[in-house]
């Protein structure tokens, strides 16, 4: 998953190198800076100078805002690694000093250009001053703002220097269509992307296009792609890129601080609205406001392009008339990438990561290797590729066998293992006693009815199953019993604390277990 980006008048606005916001109440001592420092003396004092350097030497604070605090590093592979291997860590040492941080992202500095045209700051122009003005000064600065010139905003009720509000993260520059790489599992999917960006008149067609696909498929890749395209073809439209998280505290943060007016504004305006991750919409008058905003931008024909890990109809958090909007135009799925997609996906990494170090020499059978046997998403596969070119620097001799060495690795620490539905299943009968066959039965006594209804959320959320799917793989039901169940279980533990630690336990052990 990526991060919100958003893009104005034809422009990127990216977060800017140093853009320090400090969290409530704390003072300069306890502020992120020093919190920042406290992390990396810990992570050096736990892992040991060596590896420290190696993978944190270079991360820097790109932004902290709100409970969110960004962190960068130079390169995309440093980013994986830190994010596979090293986040839960950092979350967890950076919560110990700041404990209202929300979370810890990774991003990579090289596309946070500083030099970018503008930066939006969606507060009301009136209360941001000048970088230089004098403290208190509320001079009236245009909405529009250059990066160089970037203002500070008034927060808690106090003007403080060297902070702004941005709406968004960078886009990443890799992500174009040009390297995206189209097959038989997201042609239709590509070619609608692409009618979009070029708003040709098929795009009519498909708004709000919905692009759904389990993780590590592209969806972000695409929706970015669009993004850059539609930019580089109308440098005049106004293009907004938003993870749904992002927009989400977006708004919370605008509702909060009674600027909410002037955002709504400001996102009237836009002529192509993206929403990743849409799974991740919740909350009832977020979903209002995006509710309200997509009617607008339809009613006015402006395009609108959405992604999750599901199809509309399975979105369960989502309100019935946000879920029938996006229903109202085109739904794609993207699959698993084949043999042959897989290959031009490493060899595209190969050409990319040649092109910055000439003396690199991956052969093809050994590329080739890799695309048989790392057969999941391109995320897979970019860690299996990253492995190998880190591991390639210290032992330049490759052959089949040290391959196959090296993706043990990658499948040993990197990506989570993929939860069975068949785990679930066993791992919730055994806790509640029952037996899986009673699980899969008719049976409706209440000591069946709770396990099953437990094992059938779990298996909703805990993988990327669609309901049909999921009710068929247990004893044949049909998609709206598990709804009904996936409902129930998420209200029961949202309204009992013991409920909620059973599932969270379970949740445990099924992934230890798995
Ligand atoms: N068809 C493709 N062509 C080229 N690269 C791809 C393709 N599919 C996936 N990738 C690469 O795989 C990685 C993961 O893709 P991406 O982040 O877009 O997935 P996602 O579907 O958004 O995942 P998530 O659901 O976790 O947000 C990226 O580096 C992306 O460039």
């Amino acid at each position: 998953m990526q991060s919100g980006i958003a893009q104005r008048a034809g422009t990127v606005t990216f977060v800017p190198e140093k853009h320090i916001e400090e969290g409530k109440g704390m003072t300069p001592q306890s502020g992120p800076e020093a919190n920042f420092e406290r992390v990396k003396a810990q992570l050096k004092a736990r892992l040991g100078n060596d590896v420290y350097s190696s993978w944190f030497g270079r991360m820097m604070i790109a932004e902290t805002s709100r409970g969110l605090i960004r962190l960068s590093v130079p390169t995309a592979f440093l980013r994986q690694w830190i994010n596979s291997h090293y986040l839960d860590l950092i979350n967890e040492l950076w919560k110990q000093g700041d404990p209202t941080a929300l979370k810890v992202e990774i991003v990579v500095r090289s596309t946070t250009r500083s030099t970018a045209p503008s930066i939006e700051d969606e507060r009301p122009a009136a209360r941001k001053p000048e970088r230089n003005a004098p403290a208190g000064s509320t001079t009236p600065t245009p909405s529009y703002q250059r990066a160089e010139k970037a203002t500070p905003s008034r927060l808690n009720g106090a003007e403080q220097p060297g902070k702004q509000a941005v709406l968004g993260s960078p886009l990443d520059s890799r992500y174009t269509f040009g390297s995206f790489v189209e097959g038989p599992s997201n042609r239709v999917a590509f070619a609608a992307a692409r009618a979009v960006a070029e708003s040709s008149s098929s795009a009519l067609r498909f708004n709000p296009l919905f692009i759904h696909a389990s993780v590590g498929l592209g969806k972000t890749h695409l929706l970015q792609a669009i993004a850059a395209e539609a930019i580089r073809l109308k440098p005049n439209a106004r293009v907004v890129y938003l993870t749904a998280e992002y927009f989400m505290w977006r708004f919370a943060t605008a509702i909060r601080d009674n600027y909410a007016l002037h955002l709504k504004e400001q996102l009237r305006d836009i002529d192509l609205l993206i929403i990743d991750d849409m799974q991740f919409l919740q909350g009832k008058s977020i979903q209002h406001e995006f509710c309200h905003l997509i009617n607008m931008l339809l009613d006015s024909a402006k395009q609108v392009v959405v992604a999750a890990d599901r199809p509309p109809a399975e979105l369960e958090s989502l309100e019935p008339r946000v879920r029938s909007r996006l229903n109202g135009g085109v739904a794609l799925e993207m699959a698993t990438p084949d043999y042959s997609m897989r290959l031009s996906i490493l060899r595209q990494r190969y050409e990319t990561a040649a092109s910055e170090d000439p003396s690199l020499n991956i052969p093809e059978d050994i590329l080739s290797h890799v695309a048989q046997a790392v057969t999941g998403s391109g995320r897979e596969l970019e860690g299996a590729f990253n492995q190998i070119l880190f591991r390639q620097s210290f032992e330049p001799e490759m052959s089949i066998a040290w391959v196959e060495e090296v993706l043990g690795n990658v499948y040993r620490a990197g990506e989570p293992k993929r939860v069975r539905i068949e785990d679930i299943q066993r791992i919730v009968a055994r806790h509640y006693n029952v037996s899986k066959t009673e699980l899969l039965s008719n049976r409706r006594t209440r000591t069946i009815v709770k396990p099953r209804q437990v094992a059938m959320y779990l298996a909703k959320v805990m993988t990327p199953r669609s309901l049909p799917e999921i009710g068929r793989r247990f004893g044949g039901r049909d998609h709206t019993t598990v709804l009904h169940a996936v409902r129930k279980i998420e209200g029961l533990s949202g309204a009992d604390n013991t409920m909620a630690q059973e599932i969270e336990l379970l949740k445990r052990l099924i992934a230890e277990q798995a």
